[in-house]
């Protein structure tokens, strides 16, 4: 099959003077374009050492961007700044956006649920947009037909959903937290939470549940000067519930012998369902609709009496502790089982004459009597281990929930049973037995469903009644939930007293706790905490130490014996309760009111980013172990694009420390973080990156590739130009294909680049070209833009075009395609990334790429100037042409995302207009045509370009061998 195998691609090194063809190898042009002129012109070499000497030597600092792109917060108080501020665009316009030039802080909200155990806080924080409203986005808008008009009007440009918890006990913390953070101002009145701040604070209302919203709230008014609005806490829970079943994607799962699934839920058919909310005591709620329910059924014998319980007949000193206990537990000791009456034998076993009814089916093992044995046994108290005690109390709780449940659902003709309140806390035993309980009891009719915000319901409903907050109406896809360094590990611990030097660091309490989200990480020692230290540099270094106490949360050791007893057997022996078992598994909720499903895709409820199936333990250690391989190299990478300083060193260093700490959290639970999928762990890897503030590690890299490519494209459209059309298709897709080896996300392909320069490994690279590459539907597709049989087909109306790479991919290979079907009278769309990731080409890079290819192609320049890319239109044309006729426009939309993959569940309201009138995508590179939407179907025609550039992929996607290509043409569905 066609490809560059390995041991080509090292010849590069040795063989340069095989490599002097011209990039067309079979044009008849007297192209006068040898490879010294290119390497000259381009004058680069991408070694990777003399890269990185470069970058340590602080060679990068000139590129770094202009301060303002770095997110500035401060940590001093939000107050609406409200100086300068101007309406933009049309003050006649409905709800006209404000803008704020001189705002720079974030917003926060809050709502608590103050329950006998635990608080549970959920705050948010919103960000003004700062984004420029460039030129390009303007014509853009303009030319798709997006205007402001249909903007929401709250929250304005979205925001992000907090959850933190605390123990009841620790209250003083909570109110530490609450004002650490001025989550106590803002919002006055208790209806409009986007209200200003009003001077007189006193006038402060927040909104609350749970009895400690009445018991605490004269605390809250002398502690913080904040009058507490009380909600009603079934109104809560269903709100809440409502909200999350609705709004998030990977919300529900079920929970069976210690394999958790996602379950799917369809919002039109969620009601009514039964909803069975385990805090201290337990209540059943039947929920028909939003607002629409009733409180049917509830006991008494819940969390409360498992931890009192417990605490009196253990002295465990936490819930947590107590919870751990039961793992190492043998109920048998204790619990009088049904072999204990009959002898070790199963109930059915007996004898017919003894057994009235076989139908029972109760095996030895199963628990005739809770804590039964005690009765006869003469022990007293201390006898039993704590361990047994609590694996008896918990399963007897447990079971009888389950067994409750059940027994509600049936009495009213329900489906569905969603169980939340923190008793559950995520773990798995506790998961196991309710599941078994009601599995058992309705004879596998009904299914016991979790809630992975189990303990936030009611703080999530007291949010909700804030009236005009925008969020009941949020979408699946607005939402987009990211685990920041400190989520896993979120305990809602406060920081001690103000740090004197590093010798205090031990004493810090879960400090990566709560800096990550809303505290620039630079001023955690800062007003952020209202703490004061003058060394500043000192937070990096408690982290770094702190983070080498952050081990991947061990699991406990199996307790062999648990389990031993039941109705049956769960299996799941509460093996992935971590050490730190208040440990929450959600992350912060990006709320994202721009985004929006891809129009395309042919259906939208069956669509599945993900190529590769990680739940498959083989494929995710694989993945895992290139993961952790490319780490130092990507550490060094970055660390260099912050001009190798020590502050950069160190930050470097904790970012591996956070990234190396998820991979290791995801290993032991996968669905930890909700349904995984390679293109997560990528996104994951991007999203940790920024989080320790590294925006684009690639820009140097990428800014010489540009360049590179740019000298050597006119030479290359010339020789386009020579061809007839048929060649000229051919040539433009293998120089796609061939162009899409630069890829700084493949340990293969940098390894390459360390033995030649981008120019020598491009000519190399498209001189393997040989069809048929391994998938080849190029044939189809030159069908389609060419025809047959003197046919002329209609050209395509509008194309998008997923751009990958900087430099050849982009310049070499996109560009030329995209001019190619300009020139056919099709209108293109470069799509291109919102964020950086790796070394993708972004949509702010992207105008200036492209007006500096127009400085050399008239067809590139009218169409650039067509889609307002180009600010200051040319009068000269370059080619003497006089044609200055309007041409097909030629525009760039970002997509929304910043990782080398893309969800199209998710994109940017940009590219969801400008795909209305498109009837052809062009999805280029590994990342968005083969680990992501490989098997996406489309309602228009799909071109899928790729070069694999990893063996397994290879192997398991397209039976090939790395450096195979795909061409993959699909017409429309
Ligand atoms: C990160 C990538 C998806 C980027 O590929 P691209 O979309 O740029 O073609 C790809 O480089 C990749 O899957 N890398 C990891 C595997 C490896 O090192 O082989
Ligand atoms: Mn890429």
């Amino acid at each position: 099959m066609a490809g560059l195998s390995g041991d080509q691609v090292l010849e590069i090194d040795d063989k340069t003077e095989d490599i002097q063809n011209n990039i067309n190898k079979d044009s008849n042009c007297d192209s006068n374009l040898t490879n010294r002129e290119v390497t000259d012109k381009a004058g680069l070499v991408v070694r990777g050492e003399e890269n990185s000497n470069n970058n340590n030597q602080g060679g990068e600092r000139d590129m770094a961007p202009p301060a303002s792109n770095s997110i500035h917060r401060s940590g001093s108080r939000p107050q609406l700044d409200l100086s300068k501020a101007a309406i933009q665009g049309s003050s006649e316009e409905r709800d006209p956006t404000i803008l704020l030039p001189n705002q720079s802080d974030d917003i926060s909200h809050l709502a608590l649920d103050i329950g006998g155990s635990l608080i549970k806080l959920v705050y948010f924080s919103r960000h003004e947009d700062r984004s420029i409203d460039d030129k390009r986005k303007k014509t853009v808008k303009e030319r798709l037909g997006i205007s402001n008009g249909n903007r929401r009007s709250y929250p304005i440009l979205g925001g992000r959903l907090h959850f933190v918890k605390f123990e009841t006990s620790k209250l003083n913390e909570c109110l530490d937290f609450i004002s650490s953070k001025q989550l106590h101002r803002g919002g006055i009145d208790s209806h409009h939470w986007n209200s200003e701040a009003p001077a007189n604070e006193n006038a402060v209302i927040k909104k609350a549940t749970g009895g400690g919203a009445y018991k605490f709230a004269d605390l809250f008014k002398e502690r913080l000067g904040v009058s507490i609005d009380k909600e009603d806490e079934m109104d809560c829970l269903v709100a809440g519930a409502n909200f999350l079943l609705k709004a998030i994607r990977h919300e529900a799962f079920t929970h069976m012998e210690g394999h958790k699934e996602f379950v799917q839920l369809d919002h039109n058919d969620l009601f009514p369902y039964l909803l069975v909310n385990i805090g201290s005591g337990v209540s059943m709620i039947k929920v028909d609709g939003d607002g629409k329910f009733q409180r049917v059924s509830g006991t008494n014998v819940g969390g409360g009496t498992y931890w009192g319980l417990g605490r009196l007949l253990t002295k465990c000193k936490s819930f947590d502790e107590l919870l751990e206990l039961s793992q190492r537990g043998d109920n048998r000791t204790i619990d009088m089982l049904v072999g204990d009456i009959y002898g070790g034998m199963d109930y059915s076993k007996l004898p017919p004459s003894i057994l009235k009814s076989s139908q029972i089916g109760l095996s030895a093992s199963t628990i005739a009597s809770s804590f039964g044995k005690a009765i006869s046994d003469k022990k007293e108290l201390e006898d039993y281990r704590p361990e047994d005690i609590s694996l008896s109390l918990l399963r007897m709780i447990s079971y009888n929930i389950g067994q409750i449940s059940y027994l509600n659902a049936l009495r009213f003709g329900l489906k569905r049973i969603f169980f939340g309140g923190f008793f559950i806390r995520g773990h798995a035993y506790t998961m196991d037995t309710i599941s078994f309980a009601v599995h058992f009891w309705s004879q596998g009719e009904a299914q016991a469903m979790f809630l992975r915000h189990e303990g936030f319901l009611g703080a999530l409903g007291a949010f909700m009644s804030y009236e005009k907050h925008g969020l009941d109406d949020l979408m699946v896809h607005q939402l987009v939930e990211r685990f920041p360094m400190g989520a896993p590990y979120t305990g809602g611990k406060i920081h001690g007293p103000p740090l004197g030097d590093l010798n205090e660091k031990a004493s810090i309490v879960g400090f990566c706790d709560i800096w990550p989200e809303s505290i620039n990480p630079l001023e955690i020692n800062g007003p952020g905490l209202g703490l004061s230290c003058s060394k500043r540099i000192s937070w990096m270094e408690k982290f770094v130490l702190k983070g080498t106490e952050i081990t991947a949360p061990v699991p406990m050791a199996p307790p062999g014996t648990t389990g031993l007893g039941g109705f049956e057997v769960p299996s799941s022996r509460g093996g992935t309760l971590r050490s730190d078992a208040s440990a929450l598994n959600v992350g912060v909720l990006h709320l994202v009111p721009t985004l929006e499903v891809f129009p395309l895709l042919a259906n939208p409820k069956m669509y599945e980013p993900n190529t590769i199936d990680l739940s498959d333990h083989s494929e995710l250690e694989y993945w895992f172990t290139v993961l952790s391989e490319h780490l130092p190299d990507l550490v060094d990478k970055a660390v260099a694009s912050e001009g190798g300083t020590d502050d950069a060193k160190r930050r470097g260093d904790a970012f591996a420390r956070a990234f190396s700490a998820h991979l290791a959290r995801l290993m032991e639970e996968p669905a930890a973080y909700g349904k995984l999928g390679l293109a997560n762990l990528l996104e994951l890897r991007e999203e940790c990156l920024r989080e320790f503030q590294f925006h684009d590690a690639y820009r140097s890299i990428k800014q010489r590739e540009n360049e590179a490519s740019l000298a050597v494209l006119p030479d290359l459209l010339m020789e386009l130009d020579c061809m007839d059309e048929e060649a000229r298709l051919l040539t433009l897709i293998e120089g796609v294909l061939a162009a899409n080896i630069f890829d700084w996300g493949s340990r293969a392909c940098v390894d390459l680049y360390h033995k030649g320069t981008i120019i020598e490994i491009y000519r190399m690279s498209r001189n393997k070209m040989q069809r048929p590459w391994r998938v080849d539907d190029f044939d189809l597709f030159k069908e389609r833009m060419l025809g047959s049989e003197g046919k002329k087909p209609q050209p395509h109306n509008r194309a998008l075009l997923f751009v990958d790479n900087s430099g050849a991919d982009v310049v070499l290979g996109m560009l030329p395609l995209a001019r190619e079907l300009i020139r056919r009278g099709t209108e293109v769309v470069l799509v291109a990334n919102s964020l950086p990731a790796l070394n993708d080409v972004t949509a702010m890079e992207l105008p200036d790429i492209v007006a500096e290819a127009a400085k050399h192609c008239d067809i590139l320049r009218r169409a650039a100037e067509a889609g307002g890319l180009l600010v200051d239109a040319m009068n000269n044309t370059l080619d003497g042409s006089k044609e200055n006729a309007s041409s097909v426009p030629l525009m760039v939309v970002e997509n929304g995302c910043g990782s080398p993959c893309i969800d199209l569940r998710q994109v940017s309201s940009e590219l969801a207009a400008a795909a209305k009138d498109a009837d052809l995508i062009i999805l280029e590179g590994m990342g968005r045509a083969l680990h992501t939407n490989f098997n996406a179907q489309f309602k228009c025609e799909a071109l899928k370009l790729a070069m694999v550039k990893n063996q397994r992929l290879a192997e398991k996607l397209i039976k090939g061998k790395i450096y195979d290509c795909v061409c993959r043409y699909e017409p429309a569905n």
